[in-house]
């Protein structure tokens, strides 16, 4: 039992679509006033105080956005929460901060919790970025001298030093995440729970939060951190949680939640089979499947950028000893074609001609794929078409460093570096440099 941080036990959420029960938003906005961005340690297992207010009777407009909810998080584990929009998430999270009570059922959490939620819960808004700063460190029960001790690291991380007498309602979004964040990974919570405030902010900050979130973890603190970003799960998440529709789905290891939750929660087809005359095609040739799959079979259907893929393809033909080949088009929905290939033009017997490549893993680079399929007669007459025969993703996998944003190129490929560390003195002349374009 002492090793348990938060344990959630059938915790329900009901809300009211449209109209929020009870003015829930505004009410959490104004209890929030009252809290900081961290909390100290309160009664262990908080039951729901009270029933939501009064809910009239058409209940078709109400709604769970949490329905029976359970899990636990052990001290110093790191779990992420994923899901789609609207899964819950940000209820969750709310709930374990203490901002909204839930409906049904019962949690815990057990230690000092920094918060990190959505923009405009934490702050005090009346008061200065530096007020706010002092404030949640009393609530974490930190002296002055302890909080100033943490103070220039602080604002040196926000970055928002000029503003830091301004009160916390006149700041811009970026500017108010820049300071939440900095205050609730600093000063040192028990606890960190995490919304998805990486998405406010540009890349490089992003990165720096990350990359903090990855020492507080390593450090060995207890972490939730709710987050669309699967490479940053990935990387810094022991184990995930994954909601949909306010439900537990999954949870378990981090990477194997987080694949099963991007391969059921994307449409994709990865084999596809035509029968009769309906079959892309003429009386010459038709198209009979199409698949694509991990070269190993033993890993399983989900493909990542290192996975070595199978294509392959058959047509059926009534006529023997006609030449066709493949022609095979591979696009990527953002970034258009990425590649074409023919096979071997060969005159083919009559009855079943199967095809196959195979694209090895570490060259494709992480998105939506669709196929296009087509048998040429004699070179270059079109005989089957199918423009969409497979659909497919492949997902990034886990990083090493800080950074988890989108790698840029159509292709993404591995290549043998070398990089040595054999240096050599920079020679310092007095004279202009030779070489250059105009040298
Ligand atoms: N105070 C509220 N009153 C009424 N409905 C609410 C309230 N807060 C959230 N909801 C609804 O509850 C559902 C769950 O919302 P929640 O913000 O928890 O989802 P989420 O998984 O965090 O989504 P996202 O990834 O988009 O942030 C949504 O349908 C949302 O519109």
């Amino acid at each position: 039992m002492s090793d348990i941080a938060i344990s959630v036990e059938g915790v329900s959420k009901q809300y009211r679509r449209g109209i929020p029960i009870g003015n829930d938003r505004m009410t959490e906005v104004l209890s929030n006033l009252g809290r900081g961005l961290v909390s100290g340690p309160r009664r262990w297992l908080a039951r729901s105080r009270r029933p939501e207010p009064c809910v009239p009777a058409e209940a078709s407009a109400d709604f769970w956005a949490l329905k029976d909810v359970s899990f636990d998080v052990r001290r110093g584990e790191v779990v992420g929460i994923i899901g789609r929009n609207g899964a819950g998430k940000s209820t969750l999270l709310k709930i374990l901060s203490r901002i909204t009570e839930p409906t049904a059922g019962r949690f815990g959490v057990r230690g000092r919790v920094g918060s990190l939620l959505e923009v405009g819960t934490g702050f005090h808004q009346e008061l200065t970025g530096r007020e706010n700063i002092f404030l949640n460190g009393t609530v974490l029960g930190m002296s002055r001298r302890e909080v100033l001790k943490k103070f220039d690291e602080i604002v040196a991380f926000s970055e928002i030093e000029a503003f830091l007498d301004t009160p916390a309602k006149r700041y811009s979004s970026g500017m108010y995440v820049r300071l939440a964040f900095a205050v609730a990974a600093h000063l040192e919570p028990e606890i960190l729970i995490v919304d998805e405030v990486l998405a406010v902010g540009d890349a490089r900050f992003q990165k720096k939060c990350l990359g903090r979130l990855g020492e507080i973890a390593a450090g060995g603190r207890t972490v939730l951190f709710v987050s669309h970003n699967t490479p940053a799960v990935l990387t810094l998440c022991h184990r995930a949680v994954w909601l949909s529709d306010g439900r537990v789905l999954g949870s378990g290891e981090a990477k194997d939640v987080v694949s099963e939750y991007l391969e059921l929660g994307t449409a994709s087809t990865k084999e596809r089979h035509w029968a009769g005359d309906g079959a892309p095609g003429d009386d010459r040739v038709r198209l009979r499947s199409a698949s694509v799959a991990p070269c190993d079979s033993t890993t399983g259907t989900h493909l990542t950028v290192d996975t070595a893929l199978r294509f392959r393809f058959e047509f059926s033909t009534a006529v023997s000893g006609a030449t066709f080949h493949y022609c095979v088009t591979v696009s990527e929905t953002e970034r258009g074609c990425i590649f074409q290939t023919h096979s071997a033009a060969v005159p083919c017997p009559a009855g079943l001609v199967c095809g196959e490549f195979v694209v090895p893993g570490g060259l494709l680079n992480d998105g939506t794929y669709t196929v296009r399929v087509q048998v040429m007669e004699d070179g270059a007459k079109v005989r089957a078409d199918a423009p969409e025969s497979l659909v497919f993703q492949i997902h990034d996998v886990e990083r090493s460093g800080a950074w988890f944003g989108k790698w840029a190129g159509a292709v993404r490929p591995t290549l043998a570096w070398t990089v040595s560390n054999d240096v050599r003195p920079i020679a310092h002349t007095d004279g202009p440099d030779v070489g250059g374009p105009h040298g």
